[in-house]
Order: structure tokens, then C-alpha cells, then sequence
């Protein structure tokens, strides 16, 4: 039913067997795995080829009611039928069928499971109760007794537990310890409708097994990596007690990155690891001129507080997490400079500024938005960028 698409060779480019570019593709937005970068690769393939992007609900705010189960319901009217799908949410095979067209891609990203909830901790800090009962914030007393603070069942508790499993529909209480059959499960669920599970520790290999699987050009694939912490915002390493706790209190989240993270290799060893790696590299090489054409000859992140073009501002989720971006040189106009600004637009302004686009397509500008009839409640999370200081 899923098409694994095309078998995964990697002869040089230049003698791929031309092949149409696979057009229709369903992202699933994994949290703090580098997503945001894979959803701006795919939002600006599907504006240069004039394709449908499916957008959440103005009441779902940009991501699709996450947390609870995705529905079709939560698509805006005016992005269905869509070619691509990008933005959070949790998976619903059934519901994901009725909105997507046969024959689309699915594709998701893993994340290490301790660098991965570092990222968490951090960056939910403020929203999540178990985060905020913490003393100090800190991430060594919550893992060294995560059930002292977690609630299983509370406001955003799946950002403090199995995050992973949660977001591919998975019950993220289940203990692997007691119940190893659950785990199996649920990695045979992914490997049926997952062509391609990347893994963000190899984000340009994964970048090149994907551009493989959807006979994408190299360039499509380009990126200025985003929604980065700033250094000051992050434990420098993690050291090993922490990480074997972390992968301890989310060993669903841990079973699943190290079946999928071998999986991976597999693929990239099926594809000839030489040739990914000289891919990959050029990969790197052609975004780096591409990230110095758009933002300087030394092109850096900056925090926001730094960024002048406001389109370009990231949101920011507390005042101790600075989240990172890029800025244009000032003066510069033209077709290129949209090309840059998307290639670094934050989540939030290039969702809303593809609705806005979309909704004029299709000429439902005027017309009130329809009703969700059920409408989730009201979330904190990311309701407004943080205006940086001094502007
Ligand atoms: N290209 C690439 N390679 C490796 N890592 C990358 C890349 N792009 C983004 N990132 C890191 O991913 C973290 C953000 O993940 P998301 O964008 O998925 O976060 S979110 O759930 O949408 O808020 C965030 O991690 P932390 O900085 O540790 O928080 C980013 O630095």
C-alpha cells in the first residue's frame, strides 16, 4: 500500500536514470529532531513547483491540534487536497490516508534520544508541569527521579516522556522492560508507512537518501539549518550518567532510534557508503555558497534580538532559551533575496505566509473561517514571538 518508491542506488548523479520528481509527501514533524529544517526543504520544493501545502486550522495555531490525534478535520479547507504535509501533529494512519492523495511518501526524523530531550527539557522549561516543578530547572534532578515531577496524563506531559513514540501515535507509558512485544509493534507500524526514517545526527545523509527516494535534485535538498539554540541556551555535552538516564526514563523513544538508526546505516551501506558520503559532501559544500551568497561572506546565526528583518525573527519560548537565526545583509532586493528569506524563515511566519498565499488562490479570503466543532483549548506555546529587546 505505502510504495517503497524507488530502490535506493546511488550511482553518480549525472547517470541517474531521469525520473519525474515524487511530488506528493507527508513529513511527520517530529519534536527537537531538526524537523523544522526538513519542513522549509519541503515548504520551499512545494512553492517552486506549485504545489498544495496542507496547513493547520487558524484554532489548531500553525501545527495540527498536537497533542491530540491528528484528524483530517484540522486541515484548512483552502490547503486540501495538498501534495505535501510538513507541519506537527500526532500520526493517525487512518486519518492521514483520507486527507493524503495514493501514493504519497511518508517520511519522519529521530532524533538521539538523550541530546533529544536535553532539547526538551530545555525548550518547553516554561510549559511543561513536570519541567516547572524541577528545582532550578535542572535536568539532573528531574532524571535522576523523573517520577517525583512527571503526571502521566497532565498538560504536556508528552514532552517530558517518549516524545518520539508519542508523535507516531504511540502510547508513551508503555515500559519496554515490562512489554517488549509493545515496542516491536510499534516499530513494525512505522516501517509500514515510513518509506524513510532520517536520523539527525546524519542530516545531509539522510538529506541524500531522501532526495534519492523522491528523485529530487541536490538543490532541492539545500538548507540553512533552524529553530538552533544558541550555545549559552545548551548543556555543552551531556555527560554519560545523564544520557543512560535519559535513554532509561525514554526507552521506548531509545528502542526506537536504535532500531532505526541501524535501518539507516543498512540503507546507506545498500546505497554504497562511499557515494553517500561524496554526495554529502557536495551537499555541504553547495549549501555553504549558498549560506554565503544569501547572508555574507561569514554567514552566522544570530540571536533574535540581532535580527533585523522581522520575517526573519524566530519565536522565542522563554527568556532563558535564546533560539537562533539568520538575518539579510541590508540593502538587498530581488527574486534572490525572497529565495533567501525563505531559506530561512522560521516555522511560524512561513506557515502563515503560505496560508495567506494558498487562501488567495483559491479566493477564500473574504469568507469567515469555518468552525472546527471541536475546538482545542487555547495553547500558550508559541502564541506570540518574543519582541527582542531594542526593537
Ligand atoms: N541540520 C540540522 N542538523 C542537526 N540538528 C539540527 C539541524 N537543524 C536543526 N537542528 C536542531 O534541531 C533542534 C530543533 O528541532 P525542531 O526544529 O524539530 O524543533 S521543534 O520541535 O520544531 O520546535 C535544535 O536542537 P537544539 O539546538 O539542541 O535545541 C536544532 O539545533
Amino acid at each position: 500500500m505505502y510504495p517503497k518508491l524507488f530502490p535506493l542506488s546511488c550511482p553518480p548523479l549525472q547517470d541517474s536514470p531521469p525520473r519525474p520528481k515524487h511530488m506528493t509527501v507527508a513529513f511527520l514533524k517530529t519534536h527537537k529532531t531538526a524537523g523544522t529544517t526538513v519542513q522549509n526543504i519541503l515548504f520551499r520544493f512545494a512553492e517552486r513547483h506549485n504545489l498544495t501545502v496542507a496547513l493547520p486550522h487558524p484554532t489548531c495555531e500553525h501545527q495540527f491540534c498536537y497533542p491530540r490525534n491528528f484528524s483530517a478535520h484540522f486541515v484548512h479547507p483552502a490547503t486540501r487536497p495538498p501534495h505535501v504535509l510538513a507541519s506537527h501533529l500526532r500520526f493517525d494512519r487512518a486519518e492521514l490516508e483520507r486527507l493524503m492523495p495514493p501514493g504519497t511518501v511518508y517520511v519522519t526524523i529521530l532524533r538521539e534520544p538523550a541530546a533529544m530531550f536535553e532539547s526538551l527539557f530545555s525548550y518547553y522549561n516554561q510549559y511543561c508541569p513536570a519541567f516547572r516543578r524541577v528545582p532550578n530547572a535542572s535536568l539532573e534532578a528531574f532524571l535522576h527521579a523523573p517520577e517525583t515531577y512527571y503526571r502521566a496524563g497532565e498538560h504536556f506531559a508528552m514532552f517530558a516522556h517518549n516524545t518520539l513514540a508519542y508523535d507516531l501515535g504511540g502510547d508513551n507509558e508503555r515500559s519496554p522492560r515490562e512489554d517488549a512485544a509493545y515496542l516491536a509493534g510499534l516499530i513494525r507500524q512505522v516501517e509500514e508507512v515510513f518509506s524513510l526514517v532520517m536520523i539527525a545526527e546524519y542530516f545531509d545523509e539522510s538529506l541524500v537518501l531522501l532526495r534519492r527516494l523522491l528523485a529530487w535534485d541536490l538543490e532541492d535538498v539545500l538548507y540553512a539549518k533552524l529553530n538552533a539554540r544558541a550555545a549559552s541556551s545548551r548543556l555543552a555535552s551531556i555527560p554519560a550518567s545523564l544520557a543512560q538516564a535519559a535513554r532509561a526514563w525514554n526507552a521506548l523513544d531509545a528502542g526506537l532510534y536504535d532500531h532505526f538508526n541501524a535501518t539507516f546505516w543498512r540503507r546507506v551501506a545498500h546505497a554504497g557508503r562511499a557515494c553517500v558520503e561524496r554526495e554529502a559532501r557536495e551537499l555541504r559544500e553547495a549549501r555553504e555558497r549558498l549560506l554565503r551568497r544569501c547572508f555574507g561572506e561569514e554567514p552566522v546565526l544570530r540571536p533574535a534580538a540581532q535580527i533585523r528583518t522581522k520575517q526573519l525573527q524566530p519565536w522565542q519560548p522563554s527568556r532563558k532559551v535564546d533560539i537562533m537565526g539568520y538575518d539579510l545583509p541590508s540593502g538587498v532586493a530581488g527574486p534572490a533575496t525572497e529565495a533567501c528569506l525563505k531559506l530561512a524563515m522560521p516555522e511560524v511566519q512561513y506557515s502563515n505566509y503560505l496560508l495567506r498565499k494558498q487562501k488567495r488562490r483559491v479566493g477564500v479570503r473574504a469568507r469567515p473561517e469555518p468552525v472546527l466543532d471541536n475546538p482545542p483549548p487555547p495553547r500558550p506555546i508559541r502564541a506570540l514571538p518574543r519582541i527582542p529587546q531594542g526593537h
